[in-house]
């Protein structure tokens, strides 16, 4: 290659299939991040069957690439089996950068962005609630109740949808949903994204296994894009308007109702913002998996806790300013273990050079979240979780301390339901550590069981399923907990 084209440093391939074999399916973040070291790169280049695959490894590689240039680098990668057999083509999140996926971010970002959130905060504070309340019920089934207030908490606010959590169609259709994005994400590409013309072969035949899997996902994902919708649709009709974004959005239509391209969008961008919910539950998870294993961080989150709001009421989004603590776990968290640690890839759309290293359109271009957030340089002892390096002497949140807002994302690709996901966290997090031990349980020879170490998926950082003991912390708990739902009914 001339000086001109030659990509960034990366592992030397195999002819036609590139580093296919090089690139771990477990933990690739690892990975991306020693080729950074031992390539003294911050940017590493490889090909994997043809397609050129591009990783940043810093804080400035992503500011000068996914900011700077963020005409060039926005777009994504569109695959068969994505995008026209499973029915994801209207989650923004995959969506082509152009003017479609500009209309939802547009719509998407009014609704979510930080001044507005504040209309939702009731809505959360009542799935905090019963959070709280099933917790009590049932402890050991906290990761199926995180789960249950996740989705529900966002049926609530989009469709003023009510689930129950004892078993719901609408839920059901939309965890297979997402699993199955999950599936399709892992799996990076089906033979049908390299031979799109499989796409055509009747689903019956033996070897068109990947249709019959799509057709089945699909159903799903569409039953969750449109059931709901339907339904607060029918009654905005009707004159009878259910309290929820969705009729907010139909609202917003005025005379051009019914309009199916601007109805359209409003399926998308609800619909997304329902796959997006999931985001919650790892992020809960994360943060009972780390509970268990830091309890001393617990002990000083329940110590400002008790200071602060004192034991006969719940915290509140109101106190957030005055529990830094708990900002700083919800931070140190999300750095530590972020929930994405290559986010989403995007893709170049124009040949491009950086540092003298040609880069050319089509490229996927991953962020490293990661090994971002564990660079020692803006994190010192990045391995170490210590919620106090976000915090001054004195206690107070650090402006000085970099906010991991990699995990939220790149760009104008950027998480838009962050400040939602943020609030969230706050609620659910707070009002847990006030009202609950969480803790190691201990077998029948009462040996202290550790959570496993293991994630669960190649994409996320998710813990495998793991138990945990999670009992009220003081007398009062459980009254109070019977209160603040009793008084949200
Ligand atoms: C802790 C929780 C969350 C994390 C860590 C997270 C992280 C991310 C990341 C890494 C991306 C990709 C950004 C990129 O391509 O550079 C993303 C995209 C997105 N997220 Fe989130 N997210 C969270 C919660 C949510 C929630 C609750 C919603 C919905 C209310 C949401 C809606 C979206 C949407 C719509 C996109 C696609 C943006 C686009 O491609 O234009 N996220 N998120």
């Amino acid at each position: 290659k001339s000086r001109q084209y030659r990509y960034p440093p990366g592992p030397p391939g195999l002819p036609l299939v590139g580093n296919l074999f090089d690139v771990p399916t477990d933990y690739s973040w690892y990975t991306f991040a020693s080729w950074a070291h031992q390539y003294d790169s911050k940017i590493i280049h490889f090909e994997v069957l043809g397609r050129h695959v591009m990783v940043l490894n810093s804080h400035k590689t992503v500011q000068d690439i996914f900011e700077g240039r963020s005409r060039i680098y926005s777009d994504r990668q569109q695959t068969v089996m994505m995008h026209e057999l499973s029915g994801w083509h209207r989650n923004m999140a995959v969506m082509a950068y152009g003017e479609r996926w500009r209309a939802r971010r547009r719509l998407f970002h009014q609704h979510f962005r930080q001044d507005t959130v504040h209309l939702y905060h009731d809505k959360l504070t009542k799935a905090a609630h019963t959070l709280l309340r099933l917790l009590l019920e049932s402890p050991d089934g906290f990761l199926k109740h995180i789960r249950h207030v996740s989705g529900a908490s966002v049926l609530d606010i989009l469709y003023e949808m009510e689930v129950s959590p004892d078993g719901d169609d609408h839920m059901e259709s939309v965890e297979k949903a997402v699993e199955g994005f999950g599936v399709l994400a892992d799996a990076g590409l089906y033979l049908v994204d390299l031979v799109p013309a499989l796409k055509y072969l009747p689903s019956w035949l033996p070897g068109a296994g990947f249709k019959r899997k799509a057709e089945a996902w699909k159903l799903h994902v569409d039953r969750m894009y449109e059931a709901a919708y339907r339904e607060v649709r029918d009654s905005y009709m009707l004159g009878n308007p259910k309290p929820c974004l969705t009729s907010t959005l139909l609202e917003e239509l005025g005379d051009t109702f019914p309009d199916s391209e601007r109805e359209e969008e409003i399926i998308s961008v609800t619909g997304t913002a329902v796959a997006g919910s999931d985001t919650t539950v790892y992020a809960m998870t994360v943060f009972v998996f780390i509970m268990l294993l830091y309890p001393d961080v617990q002990h000083k989150a329940q110590e400002e806790l008790d200071r602060v709001v004192g034991r006969d009421r719940l915290p509140e989004i109101a106190d957030q300013d005055s529990l830094p603590y708990i900002s700083a776990i919800i931070k140190e968290m999300l750095r530590w273990r972020p929930i994405g640690p290559l986010a989403i890839p995007h893709k170049s759309v124009a040949d491009d050079w950086y540092d003298g290293y040609f880069i050319p359109a089509g490229t996927t271009v991953i962020g490293n979240v990661w090994a971002i957030l564990h660079d020692a340089e803006r994190y010192p002892d990045p391995e170490a979780f210590n919620p106090e390096r976000f915090l001054t002497a004195d206690g107070a949140l650090d402006p000085r301390v970099p906010d991991p807002a990699e995990v939220f994302g790149f760009g104008r690709r950027a998480c838009p339901g962050r400040h939602f996901a943020q609030a969230t966290l706050f609620l659910f997090v707070a009002q847990m550590l006030a009202v609950f031990a969480l803790e190691k349980p201990v077998d029948e020879c009462g040996r202290v069981v550790e959570p496993t170490r293991e994630c669960s998926s190649r994409l996320f950082w998710y813990p495998k399923p793991f138990k945990a003991r999670i009992r009220p912390r003081f007398d009062g708990a459980e009254e109070l907990v019977r209160a603040a739902c009793a008084g949200m009914e």
